[in-house]
């Protein structure tokens, strides 16, 4: 059976919806990524050293990361090599089957979120300003809450000026309370208050929001462990979760946030936003391949349920999905 069609089996496990989310989401960097490859695909006959070259600028332009593209090239090469492919048009299968691979890096990456069986869940946000951090605790708030699960929100970036009132219109929006004191007040406090508040009302998850400040990155750490300890001390083994939240249109810039942030904390899983907006969607397997944190989350639209679970298949059918749909053999 031919990779698209394992592919198009294999996310036909999930709901119709969600392939429409990242066909329709992925859909600026297919238009540009994918058209590049099909039109090498069709210029060249046959796989030769100046088809590889080709495509590797391709790759490097989608933001896929030098270091992944090289891996990514050889890679290709062994199996184009392996198998004896001629056809140009075969390789394009094999190029999806390896960006799969890439991901999930032999085994399926654990993408969902780490949830207590019993007991309360905390998770901390983290991620500089702007970048759509209280956007994503909203929705991912609405989406526990979707599932059933009891969420309160901690409003603790108490230092950019309207971050607790946007965190509230949220709340307002799903559902959810905001344990919350005054812009200025320090946030270890709100989350030692936040984190009394859900055990105390049996809440199942508390999504924390912290400030964004990256220009001090010695602040940053300090004041992401201070908020760290009290959380551990007031629930031993929290935060079962450190996500980070990254904006794909800042492309390499987003990588350079995320190794600033692993630095200073922790870091589980990223959320990756706006992803609908470039051009240069690659920047998921740079993130992957080069820093080795799961992405949990891909941002792929506004709206509340926009905010998708990652999944590096529908992923690849985002990427390829003309390709995927028209393969019937
Ligand atoms: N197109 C698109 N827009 C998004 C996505 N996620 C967030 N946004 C938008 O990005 C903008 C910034 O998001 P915010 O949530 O306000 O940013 P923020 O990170 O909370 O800002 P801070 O609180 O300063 O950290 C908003 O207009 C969001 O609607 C996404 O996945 N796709």
């Amino acid at each position: 059976m031919s990779f698209f069609k394992k592919l198009k089996e294999k996310i036909s496990n999930q709901a119709d919806t969600v392939s429409e989310k990242f066909k329709e989401g992925l859909m600026k960097t297919r238009s540009s990524f994918s058209e590049r490859v099909n039109d090498l695909v069709a210029r060249y006959r046959k796989v030769d050293e100046d088809f590889f070259e080709e495509l590797e600028e391709i790759l490097i332009a989608a933001d896929v990361g030098v270091s992944t593209v090289m891996e990514l090239i050889d890679e290709l090469k062994t199996e184009v090599k392996k198998r004896n492919i001629q056809d140009t048009k075969e390789v394009q299968a094999v190029i999806s089957e390896k960006l799969v691979e890439i991901y999930n890096g032999g085994e399926e990456q654990k993408n969902t979120l780490n949830i207590q069986e019993s007991g309360l869940t905390i998770i901390l946000v983290v991620g500089v300003n702007g970048v759509g951090k209280t956007t994503s605790i909203g929705k991912i708030a609405n989406k526990l809450n979707n599932e059933g699960k009891s969420v309160l929100l901690a409003a603790g970036d108490t230092f950019r000026a309207g971050a607790i009132q946007q965190l509230e219109v949220w709340g307002e929006r799903v559902g959810v309370e905001v344990i919350k004191q005054s812009e200025g007040s320090d946030p270890a406090a709100v989350m030692y208050d936040a984190v009394q508040a859900a055990k105390s009302r049996n809440v199942d998850v508390l999504l924390c929001d912290t400030a964004g400040r990256l220009q001090n990155k010695v602040n940053l750490m300090k004041e992401l462990e201070k908020v760290k300890r009290v959380i551990e001390r007031e629930l031993p083994g929290a935060p079962h979760e450190v996500l980070l939240v990254l904006d794909a249109t800042t492309g390499q810039n987003a990588l350079t946030q995320a190794k600033t942030f692993s630095d200073a904390t922790n870091v589980t899983g990223i959320v990756l936003t706006k992803l609908d907006g470039t051009a240069k969607g690659g920047i998921v397997l740079a993130i992957r391949n080069e820093l080795n944190i799961p992405v949990k989350f891909v941002g792929l639209g506004e709206k509340v349920d926009d905010l998708q679970e990652f999944n590096a298949e529908q992923y690849v059918y985002g990427l390829f999905a003309d390709l995927v749909d028209n393969n019937e053999e």
